[in-house]
């Protein structure tokens, strides 16, 4: 097995390294699955370093690793290699924000090259979830794609393709039907061999139905749903990326469903290029684009050049990212804090 297959390249790793590359296909509790030039094994990391020094980030689906291998049992991860791209989450969502005491960063995905964010062209339909995806998939690192899902389930949707188009201006956008195959051949560009794609969507938008159509076979199970109420079953069980017969990876994992909210700022300048670009033209440079005079942002509502819509969606987003950040930010230094006050304790009780 030559692992370049996975997408794996020599420049990775420094000709100093001392074990064998591997890619991680699947989470389990303490036991990672694991693909490497033997082929598939299991892993688990070396304790010395990811928990005694805790010097490595903990592995996550499409992670490279460096493993020591064991051709008679659990190889030895001993190094995470540096993610291309990644999607994290914190382990809050929505309105529990203010409840949680604890924002720590979660890595559920990692080194893909495309991001699909999938939503259905039936009742699910939610413009603001696109908007909200494609912040994060811009600041994962991967290229973002819209795909709209169960076009057979609607007659005319040229209203929701242009609605896309509105809020992602130069990308991607694909109707497609799992069920009939309409669309699906339109994607072929993003299914190269050692290239990886992760989904993103809500439960039931059918993004098991979409692999299987793509390879052409039942790789994942699916659980029929009613259609009247588009209510999905979570039907995915574990973290995994699959190989399809085009050799293009796919990772779908249920860690993908509660992405939250984490350090989005670089995502939203690049999602919302659109709205920043008025920044510069208020008449005062410190303008919080409220009732100042000479403000581009009210100037750009009121003629109509931006949407009132868009802008709250803005400002929505940039809010929660700045509770992320803060609460981060602060988590941090308290961190530190209790590490010097602990480090002073013990210097003084050996003096
Ligand atoms: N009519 C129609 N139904 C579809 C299509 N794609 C998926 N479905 C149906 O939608 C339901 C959910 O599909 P899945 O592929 O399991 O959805 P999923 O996003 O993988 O769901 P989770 O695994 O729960 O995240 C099933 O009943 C599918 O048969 C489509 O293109 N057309
Ligand atoms: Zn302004």
């Amino acid at each position: 097995m030559d692992l370049k297959e996975y997408g794996f390249i020599n420049t990775m790793i420094s000709e100093d390294v001392r074990g064998i590359p591997a890619r991680v296909t699947a989470v389990h509790k303490e036991r990672y699955e694991l693909i490497c030039i033997y082929g598939q094994t299991y892993g688990k990391l070396k304790a010395s370093i990811y928990y005694n020094q805790q010097q490595e980030s903990f592995p996550t689906t499409g992670d490279f690793v460096i493993i020591q291998y064991n051709e008679s049992g659990d190889s030895l991860i001993i190094k995470t290699l540096e993610r291309k791209s990644k999607f994290s989450r914190n382990n809050f969502s929505g309105h529990a924000a203010e409840y949680v005491k604890t924002v720590k960063e979660q890595v559920v995905a990692s080194n893909f090259d495309y991001v699909f964010i999938m939503a259905s062209l039936n009742q699910d339909f939610n413009l603001k979830r696109i908007e909200r995806y494609l912040t994060l998939a811009w600041q994962s690192g991967g290229s973002p794609v819209v795909i709209l899902t169960k076009s057979d389930l609607v007659d005319d949707y040229s209203e929701q393709i242009r609605a896309v188009e509105k809020i992602a201006p130069g990308i991607g956008i694909f109707a497609v039907s799992a069920k009939t195959g309409h669309g699906i051949e339109s994607l072929s560009d993003y299914l190269k061999p050692g290239k990886t794609i992760v989904l993103l969507g809500s439960s039931g938008i059918g993004k098991s139905s979409l692999v299987n159509a793509l390879a052409g076979e039942v790789l994942m199970a699916i659980k029929e749903i009613r259609e009247d109420d588009s209510r999905g079953r979570h039907t995915t069980t574990h973290r995994q990326l699959i190989k399809l017969p085009s050799g293009t990876m796919v990772i779908d994992t249920p860690g993908m469903r509660e992405l939250g909210m984490w350090d989005v700022n670089v995502g939203l300048n690049e999602a919302f290029t659109d709205v920043e670009s008025y920044f510069g033209k208020c008449k005062f440079s410190d303008c919080r684009h409220k009732s100042e005079p000479g403000c581009a942002i009210k100037q750009a509502i009121e003629n109509g050049e931006l949407s009132q819509e868009r802008w709250n969606s803005y400002l929505q987003i940039k809010s929660e990212a700045q509770f992320v950040d803060n609460r981060s930010r602060y988590l941090r230094e308290k961190d530190a804090r209790n590490k010097s006050i602990a480090m002073w304790k013990k210097r003084n009780r050996k003096g």
